[in-house]
């Protein structure tokens, strides 16, 4: 239930645009990677290639090689639909569909995706989806009332929930905590940590604690200037990136002197 994910010579375009430039990057199963950098060099839309959400907008394409252990997920006859019941996506706001229970909103996933189960089934991937986001406990008597009427961070541990309930083996989640509270953010975060024993976890973050806490390695981007793409400059255990970059430019961002 986790898949590794290796990177190679990855070029993202909007249109001509060239967004991400030749990225090399190879990601463990059962990890959790975060990537940092400045606004604008290619962090969410590196993220979006990975389930191949990034291309659902028009004229937006890659060229170059993503393998999900080992099978290029842009290779011939792949279909993205099947990728992303494979790779979920947890976004920035939480997302839940605010006219579904609590319960509805856990088995979204799975209905979008054709299957049908009996009510036995249902119930147990409900309970075994919450717990697996650590709200269970908070919405066992209440699966029936809308999602809607969740807290912000109970909400975002819903899409949680919602993205486990179809046994994806890499979740991606792009800035999960930045519409949520300090203590919200720590549940997502302690969530975080017990994900990875099943699952490959990429996180997009702008608060660099929050990657120091969370990650086991960090991979830095940066740009060169607007107009230009964004690269990959240096990916490492979070310990070294943190405490003994390599390059320089890592050390000044990781440093806050630019960013
Ligand atoms: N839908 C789009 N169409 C065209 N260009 C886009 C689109 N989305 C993003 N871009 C451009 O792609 C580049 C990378 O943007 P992206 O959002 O991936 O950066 P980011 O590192 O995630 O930034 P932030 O930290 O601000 O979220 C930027 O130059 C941005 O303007």
């Amino acid at each position: 239930m986790s898949k590794r994910i290796d990177a190679i010579d990855l070029n993202v375009y909007y249109g001509k645009f060239r967004a991400v430039e030749d990225v090399n990057i190879n990601i463990d199963p059962k990890s959790v990677t975060a990537f940092i950098g400045p606004s604008g060099c290619g962090k969410t839309t590196f993220l979006r290639t990975l389930n191949r959400m990034h291309e659902v907008l028009p004229g937006a394409h890659v060229d170059g090689k993503l393998l999900l252990d080992g099978d290029d997920i842009y290779g011939p006859g792949v279909d993205p639909v099947s990728v992303r019941s494979m790779v979920g996506m947890v976004f920035q706001r939480p997302n839940p569909f605010p006219t579904m229970s609590i319960r509805e909103n856990v088995l979204a996933g799975l209905k979008l995706n054709g299957k049908r189960i009996s009510k036995g089934d249902a119930d147990a991937v409900v309970e075994k989806s919450l717990r697996g986001a650590n709200l269970w406990k908070e919405v066992k008597d209440r699966l029936d009332k809308p999602g809607s009427g969740l807290s912000g961070g109970q909400q975002q541990r819903l899409c949680i929930a919602r993205t486990i309930a179809v046994e994806p083996e890499v979740i991606l989640m792009d800035e999960p905590c930045s519409a949520l509270d300090p203590i919200s953010t720590l549940a997502v975060e302690d969530l975080i940590a017990e994900l990875k024993e099943q699952y490959t976890v990429v996180i997009v973050t702008h608060n660099m604690q929050q990657a120091a806490r969370v990650s086991d390695k960090t991979a830095f981007f940066n740009i060169a200037g607007t107009g230009k793409p964004g690269k990959l400059i240096e990916y490492a255990e979070t310990s070294q990136i943190f405490n003994n970059p390599q390059e320089k430019a890592t050390e000044d961002y990781v440093s806050g002197r630019f960013g």
